[in-house]
């Protein structure tokens, strides 16, 4: 194999590339079944460090990248190029649909992986937006209802070890030069690396809140529904827009978020020009085998300044009717939800804390055990949205937002994500979230609404929560 001299610094291989015989093979298979074909092809290489790999994709790639690391940093998963993708704006039968379009992309898939670990091979990175029903504003423009991309390349480290996966769809029109023209893209990435370098910073310069004397008094009528039932909790979001003087650097943002929220999901998932990216500190469920495990955070309170106020807030949280209501809400929907899907659930009896930098939460992880069949992405149906993000009862919260909600969601609260060919993957719910459109951005934020809610807090309340993506944008630390 032909190897740049700065791309041979990092990819060393442990094994010879198999990636020739395969693309050979897929064009047979290709004409027989007259039908694209997928080869992936996976190598362990030296470790390079996940956003240097990001980062040498703004030339060759940029609009077409995503980074994904777990809160455990057991995975990191960098995507380059779309070697392909399955998109829709159909709203029934989404998820269905998605798991569809995957499985019939595989089925016939010729695949080089030795390894045994989750997270590598033909994978497919993304997500679906909140609600399909909301109507669009231009806002999400860039983003279908449901968009997943297969990466061209994708670096992946797991627990540790470094792997990088090419994928190549073949057609029954092509022929060997696609080797050599894979093989230079490949060399060019791996030599970029060595100069990736950072752009001089943008600076913001205007941050707007959107109509907060408005959304506190949706919140206010939402609460006086409440108080009659049968609705017990809706959740509200909103926006807050940020002007640059130029070009934000998504890679910038990615270094700051991954400095100022290590115990959080991290994504970027770039789509047509624009860059939905975030911080989470909410799984909404992984799956390694038949194992699943998901979680309900809901219930909010801020970090004290010392240790013994933090401590006292914390405290104040377990102890609060109104938090411990919100968050019950989200356990009793999930539990019912694993319950259906799972030979065994198990979770804790008390609630614990989750303290994240700018916030705490009442916390309860649930752990399940899957019956034979049940996929991931039947998962992320049964349980989006949980009560954390839409309300309890589910189809009736998601209709109230959909009639009170100036904000169009698009990504925000949603399932993001991946899946690979043997349905191990994870999802997040994508909060904390922002939104970069060239020298613009929106980030967005919103509060579990009950009975006892009060306008004024809830507004504090998402004050907080727009902290963790506000700082990493160069806003105001307060
Ligand atoms: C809706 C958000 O967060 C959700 C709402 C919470 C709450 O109201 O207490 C807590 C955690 C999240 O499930 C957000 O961050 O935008
Ligand atoms: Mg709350």
């Amino acid at each position: 194999m032909l190897l740049g001299v700065f791309g041979g610094v990092f990819l060393v291989t442990k094994q010879e590339t198999e990636l020739k015989e395969g693309i050979l093979e897929a064009i047979d298979r290709a004409k027989a079944l007259s039908k694209p074909v997928l080869v992936s092809e996976v190598q362990q290489i030296n470790h390079i460090d996940p956003l240097t790999f990001f980062t040498a994709g703004v030339e060759g790639f940029f609009g077409e990248r995503f980074f994904w690391k777990d809160p455990s940093e057991e995975t990191f998963i960098i995507g380059m190029g779309i070697c392909n993708q399955i998109q829709s704006d159909q709203a029934a039968g989404r998820f269905f649909h998605v798991e569809n379009e995957w499985k019939r992309l595989i089925k016939d898939a010729i695949i080089f992986n030795r390894f045994n670990l989750n997270g590598i091979g033909p994978l497919m990175f993304g997500g679906f937006s909140f609600d399909p029903l909301k109507e669009k504003t231009k806002l999400w423009s860039k983003y279908s209802d449901s968009l997943f991309h297969i990466p061209t390349f994708m670096y992946s480290v797991i627990q540790g070890k470094a792997f990088l996966t090419t994928n190549i769809i073949c057609t029954q029109h092509d022929d060997h030069t696609l080797v050599e023209i894979i093989n230079k893209e490949k060399n060019a990435l791996f030599s970029s690396i060595i100069d990736a370098k950072k752009q001089d910073g943008h600076q913001l310069v205007k941050e707007i809140e959107i109509n907060p004397a408005e959304w506190k008094e949706t919140v206010s009528s939402v609460v006086k529904e409440l108080k009659q039932g049968p609705l017990e909790k809706v959740v509200l979001a909103r926006e807050t827009r940020l002007i640059y003087d130029k070009q934000v650097e998504v890679e910038n943002v990615l270094e700051l978020l991954l400095k100022q929220q290590q115990d959080s999901f991290i994504f970027a998932f770039e789509s047509n020009g624009d860059c939905f990216i975030g911080a989470s500190p909410e799984r909404l469920v992984k799956k390694t085998g038949n194992n699943l495990f998901t979680t309900c955070l809901a219930g909010s309170i801020a970090r004290g300044k010392t240790k013994d106020e933090d401590q006292m807030l914390g405290e104040e949280l377990l102890n609060d009717p109104k938090n411990l209501i919100e968050h019950q809400y989200v356990v009793q929907m999930i539990k019912e939800a694993m319950e259906e899907v799972c030979e065994e659930v198990s979770l804790p009896k008390e609630t614990n804390l989750l303290k994240m930098r700018d916030i705490q939460h009442l916390y309860t992880p649930v752990a399940g055990v899957a019956k034979e069949d049940t996929s991931l992405l039947l998962l992320v149906d049964r349980l989006h949205p949980t009560p954390a993000l839409g309300g309890l009862p589910k189809q009736e919260a998601v209709e109230k937002i959909r009639e009170v909600e100036e904000l169009d969601r698009g990504f925000y609260g949603a399932p993001l994500g991946w899946v690979d060919y043997q349905d191990n993957g994870e999802f997040a719910v994508s909060i904390r979230s922002g939104l970069i459109q060239k020298d613009e951005a929106s980030i967005f934020a919103g509060c579990g609404v009950v009975k006892d809610s009060n306008a004024d807090s809830e507004y504090i309340e998402t004050k907080i929560k727009f902290r963790p993506m506000l700082t990493a944008l160069g806003g105001n630390n307060k």
